[in-house]
């Protein structure tokens, strides 16, 4: 039922909303001092899925949906403790929140009901109608819930740390933008959109999609359940056992990664670069392999596309990284974006990457990847 939404056919459709919505955003945030990019993109995207998936509209709803799944993130791991002030309880005031209006949408689209499928809402109810379905209307208001909290809040760190790691990377950078523009130059009418086939040819976009997940580890554990003993070395995990499995562990190990805290993105170029593996777990793996990946990388190539194409940036405040266990910008990553054309300047200029370095150095120089990995050790130490 997902595949409606985020299959291959489906993502061809929105390629050119996907475009459009991030062009229309950026110019928008370029006639800005600055934007905190984190939140200005988790806006962006929550704004596109929650359309997509409920046909909501932020200008016309009395009730602000994300504000409710903001709360609900803040606190997902937290001190279970429910008393007014908590992060806990404002994590399950804004789930239950969300899922109230949730609920209220689907008994008024229950009540009205529309001749021609537009959202995902649609087809959720066509299968909840049919006699043979094993979807409940809670499992199915527990669908949209999951799909709204997983799609924003996990591609938009995965965008803000791609920004970060390439105003410290001129090199991939330079990479990037010449990928991108060779795109737009090779097109026969420049002002077309994205085709799929140039969404496809976007390789090293792709190798540095994979690049910054592995580095990001925006989840940073995932469950399984040992459904019999498993022998692993000298140990055996009981049938029955609750697994946690860190990809930190295996995304940073040094036997699996050469120099695995270095943003290399072209270490990919000789790498499985689709699905999951041994070694590559950011979106999961098996049975539960992450539903929105190819949404994702959708997301994140038409963002760097239209933003390396068309702008510069410098970063002018914030950047520091925080673990929580899961990743977090405290203090945001707050950008100065310029249209290029204006400057008459490349993104990649030597002064561009002066600036940002220096800002880069005189604020955090204490707080790089590295520092990072120190704090997933800690986190890493009672894995299985
Ligand atoms: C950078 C972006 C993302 C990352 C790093 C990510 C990561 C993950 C991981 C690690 C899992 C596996 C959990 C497990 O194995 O138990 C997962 C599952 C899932 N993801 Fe994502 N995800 C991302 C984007 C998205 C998006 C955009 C959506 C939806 C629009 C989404 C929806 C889901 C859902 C529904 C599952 C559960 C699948 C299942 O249990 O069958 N994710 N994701």
């Amino acid at each position: 039922m997902v595949l409606y939404l985020f299959g291959p056919e489906s993502l061809k459709k929105m390629l050119n909303e996907v475009e459009t919505v991030a062009t229309r955003n950026l110019d928008k945030w370029a006639g800005q001092e600055s934007v905190e990019l984190k939140d200005v993109t988790a806006n962006m995207i929550f704004d596109l899925t929650a359309k997509k998936l409920i046909s909501y509209d932020p200008e016309k709803s009395s009730e602000n949906l994300r504000e409710n799944f903001v709360a609900f993130i803040q606190g997902l791991i937290s001190f279970p403790l429910d008393i007014p002030g908590t992060a806990y309880h404002k994590c399950l005031q804004g789930r239950k929140k969300a899922m109230m209006m949730l609920t209220n949408m689907l008994e008024e689209r229950r009540a009205n009901p529309r001749k021609v499928k537009s959202d995902f809402f649609d087809y959720v109810l066509e299968e909840l109608d049919r006699g043979d379905t094993i979807l409940t209307e809670a499992i199915a208001l527990d669908l949209m819930f999951v799909l709204l909290f997983a799609s924003f809040e996990t591609t938009s760190l995965a965008i803000t740390v791609a920004v970060r790691l390439l105003t410290e990377n001129p090199q991939a950078l330079q990479k990037l933008t010449e990928e991108h523009e060779n795109i737009i130059r090779n097109r026969e009418n420049k002002e077309s959109g994205l085709t799929w086939k140039e969404y496809k040819s976007m390789s090293y976009t792709f190798q540095l999609i994979n690049e910054t997940v592995r580095l990001a580890n925006i989840v940073p554990g995932v469950f399984r359940k040992a459904l019999k003993d498993i022998k692993i070395k000298d140990y055996t995990i009981p049938a029955g056992w609750a697994v946690m499995v860190c990809p930190p562990a295996v995304h940073l190990n040094p036997n699996n990664y050469k120099d695995p805290l270095e943003f290399n993105p072209s270490r990919w170029e000789r790498m499985e670069q689709k699905g999951a593996s041994k070694n590559f777990m950011a979106f999961g793996g098996g049975m539960r392999f992450c539903v929105g990946t190819d949404f994702t990388k959708v997301q994140m190539a038409v963002f760097l596309h239209c933003l390396v194409t068309k702008y510069r940036w410098q970063i002018v405040r914030g950047g520091e990284i925080v673990r929580t266990p899961g990743l977090q910008f405290p203090n945001g990553l707050h950008v100065h974006l310029t249209v290029k054309d204006k400057q008459n300047q490349d993104p990649t200029s030597e002064s561009t990457f002066e600036n940002n370095t220096k800002f880069l150095n005189s604020n955090y120089a204490e707080d790089d990847f590295s520092q990072e990995h120190v704090k997933l050790d800690a986190i890493q130490a009672p894995r299985c």
